[in-house]
């Protein structure tokens, strides 16, 4: 995951490759594919697709949940929730190289993931988001004491960053973002991420 600092996590739309290849035209490190609906046989298609345009832009991509999804479609790695299996038996799939990213909604969460092998983490939920109704805000002072854990691994807030909200994610202690909304509905989705990107260069952290 190297210095990665904004990533992007897709939902489905019919124009996503368009908007994720102008994501990373606008700075987007890493796109990570999660569809929870759509047939093996499409996301299989999506995923060789995102790759070559996340590879045609030095940008990293992963697959959400699926191991197997990332293993076919030669992903550069998966993202795991606190549900969805081991770090080790993912890494045993997809090779040493392999990111492995995992879920944390906590600092002793974080602390575990880390020690489990994570290759970085997302953190949150951080606002309450329309992306993903049912989960429940942890507020910013969350990313206060994952700041203050001094991992040594790249992390994410996650859930309801956005524009409006995301010069506060980063006044918090932020490492980085990962968003949906924020880029993949904005009018221009590179533009969106260059200022997500100024804001989080502009915060005191990495
Ligand atoms: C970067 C990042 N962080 C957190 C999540 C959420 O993962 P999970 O808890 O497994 O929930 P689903 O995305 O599977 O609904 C994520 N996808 N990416
Ligand atoms: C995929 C996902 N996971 C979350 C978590 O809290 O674990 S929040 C989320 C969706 C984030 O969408 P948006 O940037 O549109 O708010
Ligand atoms: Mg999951």
């Amino acid at each position: 995951m190297g210095e990665a600092r904004l990533l992007l996590v897709t939902d489905p739309r019919p124009d996503l490759a368009d908007r994720v290849r102008a994501a990373v035209r606008g700075g987007v490190d890493a796109v990570q594919l999660r569809d929870k609906h759509a047939s093996r046989e499409d996301l299989l298609r999506l995923a060789e697709e995102l790759r070559e345009v996340c590879e045609g832009a030095g940008a990293l991509f992963t697959v959400n949940d699926d191991v197997e999804l990332a293993r076919l479609s030669r992903a550069h790695g998966v993202h795991l929730g606190q549900e969805d299996g081991p770090l080790a038996g993912a890494r045993e799939a997809l090779g040493p190289d392999a990111v492995v990213g995992r879920s944390v909604g906590s600092a002793e969460e974080a602390v575990e993931a880390v020690r489990e092998g994570a290759d970085y983490l997302g953190v949150g939920t951080i606002y309450a988001t329309p992306t993903k109704p049912e989960e429940e805000a942890d507020g910013p002072a969350l990313l206060g004491e994952v700041a203050d854990l001094g991992l040594v691994v790249p992390w994410f807030a996650i859930g309801g960053i956005t524009l409006e909200t995301a010069r506060e994610a980063a006044a918090a202690g932020a490492y980085g973002f990962a968003v949906v909304r924020a880029v993949l509905d904005a009018d221009d989705p590179a533009s969106a991420a260059r200022e997500l990107r100024s804001i989080l260069d502009a915060s005191s952290r990495p």
